[in-house]
């Protein structure tokens, strides 16, 4: 009886709250404005019992087509405003940035407005204002010197490894990123499996499918000891904590001892040791946060695109030949260099186009109101959030004709919308809707520029990318758009052959990795050596005893012996027993290379 009356005393109060707010905003909307339209949502609840668990952007666009290309929802009480018209973006998030700049609050990350530690989701303050500096500062530094040729080393082993084991795919290209992001940030590829692996943890941490208290967000409240998803986030940030600082230290030493490559860490000490201006560049213990939250951004992201990559090849061969024609044409049998970029302008349409075909962030990163505002009619309130859907704006019929089509096309003939010449500059990444917008845009363009250029190119030159094959001879077929739910989507796996187009091809493809390998695979190649040698010296011991023992059998039976049994059995155990020779190079089945197989 007690707990009913609590029941519809708790639903009472709740209801009376839910109308009162419902006035106070009816109250706000200024004379001649109306709200946006939008789905009619439940009380408290809003709309949410209608996002799908997975792919929610498809709903979020389904409800653009009928609500327009600006529409509201409400979910929990919070207001979400949702853009899918590129030049609605522009008009609220870069020229009224004023008034959308800020983030929103996240339930599942009470405080990453605040904390200093998340620069992407910061609150609009002076402590993002600086890291923001900063992280150009960085990023330019870096991009002025072409990234140090990073992504190139390890597009090299990349290619390697890919051709070794198709299968592995998404292994290796996530090895790719990460690696390529730890050189940049630290100047070592050491950090990339942890970096990976914190990395991750903080996706499901912020996505709304990864962690529940960002749907219901009252759970975001509970104290940690009943939070699986506050003691989840609290011993990932822990561990990354402990990373970002043992990072900072071994630039440090590696500087001490004239040894440290290039890194935004070793920027960071260098330009602040020659300013001395500690108040615009911020302490070093903000810094190591910075280059950490860059080093995040880039460990996941550009893995999406890429298996994208594959997955239009699969599709859409024709494309692939095309491409392969033009690298041939231009790059004469090598593989495409950074340095070819003017001349390549169709492997530029294809980085561009598989981003617009399959957005990798296509919720987009959420933008937070500061002030009540009015657009086109319409009331947009403070503190709504504010999603740029990238998905949403990719499928205009209008800029994008033939949308769900992928067709590089689109940024090379003039007869297409989006077409900019000249083509030995556009097509190009900088400024593309699926990187923001205003004042919050993404700092990392230069990075994911050449990281997509040099493995979209570098696949292209040394593979010819085919779907596979059952014995029976039918096709395995290959998903279309099948992706992960989280803030980052990536393309669910699908199986396909990469086989070096030539013999040629295959050999340099070995000789990119000697060059590309870095300290760590050597280390690797040394342990997996040594390890080989120990179980050779032990195969070798066990055949001298099984010698001794075949011995003192022989000396028996010369003397009284039986006729049954024989020395050969011994020996066949021992011959095989003994070790492959060493020589070739092969992946073992935990994706680890084992370079002296
Ligand atoms: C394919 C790869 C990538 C995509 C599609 C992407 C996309 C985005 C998007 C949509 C935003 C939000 C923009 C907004 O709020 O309007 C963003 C922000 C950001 N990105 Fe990227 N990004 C990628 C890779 C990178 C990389 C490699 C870095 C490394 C430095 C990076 C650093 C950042 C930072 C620091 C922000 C936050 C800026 C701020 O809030 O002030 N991103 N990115």
């Amino acid at each position: 009886m007690a707990f009913l009356t609590g029941l519809i005393v708790t639903s009472w109060a709740l209801s009376v709250l839910y109308l009162l707010k419902r006035k106070q905003y009816r109250d706000r909307i200024p004379v001649g404005a109306k709200p946006l339209p939008g789905p009619k949502g439940l009380p408290l609840i809003g709309r949410v019992h209608d996002v799908p668990p997975e792919k929610t952007w498809l709903k979020f666009h389904e409800w653009s087509k009928e609500y327009g290309p600006i529409y509201q929802m409400e979910m929990f009480g919070s207001v979400h405003v949702w853009i899918s018209s590129e030049k609605i973006a522009n008009d609220l998030l870069s020229r009224r940035a004023v008034i959308y700049s800020d983030r929103p609050t996240i339930p599942n990350l009470p405080n990453n407005r605040t904390s200093g530690e998340y620069l992407a989701l910061h609150g609009r303050n002076e402590t993002w204002k600086r890291q923001r500096k900063l992280c150009q500062h960085l990023m330019a530094v870096s991009a002025n010197d072409s990234l140090h040729d990073y992504p190139t080393m390890e597009r090299d082993r990349f290619l390697f490894l890919l051709a070794q084991d198709p299968s592995q795919y998404r292994e290796y290209i996530e090895q790719f990123t990460a690696r390529t992001v730890s050189r940049l940030s630290w100047g070592s590829a050491h950090p990339a499996n942890v970096l990976r692996h914190t990395t991750f943890g903080l996706l499901e941490t912020i996505s709304p499918a990864g962690a529940l208290p960002n749907i219901v967000s009252w759970l975001g409240y509970l104290p940690r000891f009943l939070s699986p998803w506050q003691q989840k986030e609290y011993a990932r940030h822990e561990l990354e904590a402990r990373m970002w600082k043992n990072n900072v230290k071994y630039v440090h030493d590696s500087i001490n001892d004239g040894s440290a490559d290039p890194s935004f860490v070793r920027t960071f000490i260098e330009t602040v040791k020659k300013t001395g201006d500690k108040a615009k560049w911020g302490e070093e213990s903000e810094a190591t946060y910075v280059v950490g939250q860059m080093a995040i951004a880039g460990a996941l992201t550009i893995g999406s695109p890429i298996q994208s990559f594959l997955l239009a090849m699969l599709h859409y061969p024709q494309w692939q030949m095309k491409l392969q024609e033009e690298i041939d044409a231009v790059c004469q049998g090598k593989c495409p260099e950074w340095s070819n970029r003017e001349q390549l302008p169709m492997l530029r349409a294809v980085v561009k186009e598989v981003i617009r075909w399959r957005p990798p962030v296509p919720t987009g990163i959420p933008h937070a109101s500061e002030k009540d505002d009015v657009y086109n009619g319409y009331f947009i309130p403070a503190g709504a959030t504010i999603h740029a859907l990238e998905w949403g704006m990719t499928r205009n019929e209008e800029i994008y004709p033939d949308a769900e089509t992928f067709n590089p096309s689109r940024w090379l003939d003039p007869s297409y919308p989006t077409y900019k010449g000249p083509l030995t500059e556009y097509p190009k990444l900088a400024g593309f809707s699926q990187f923001g917008f205003g004042r919050r845009t993404c700092q990392g363009v230069p990075i994911v520029e050449q990281d997509l250029f040099l493995a979209m190119g570098g696949m292209a030159w040394a593979f010819n990318i085919t779907k596979k094959f059952r014995a029976d001879g039918t096709e395995i077929p290959v998903h279309w758009n099948e992706y992960s739910p989280l803030l980052i989507a990536k393309p669910a796996p699908f199986e396909f052959d990469a086989r070096p187009r030539s013999e040629a091809i295959k050999w340099k493809l070995r000789g990119m990795w000697e060059t590309g390998r870095g300290e760590d695979d050597i280390e690797e190649e040394c342990r997996v050596r040594e390890e080989k040698l120990r179980v050779r010296a032990e195969h070798m011991k066990l055949d001298r005893e099984r010698e001794v023992e075949a011995d003192k059998y022989d000396d028996a039976a010369s003397v009284g012996g039986s006729e049954t049994s024989g020395p050969s059995e011994g020996g066949s155990v021992s011959s095989s027993a003994t070790p492959n020779t060493p020589g070739g190079l092969s992946v073992r089945g935990d994706g680890e290379v084992d370079i002296w197989a």
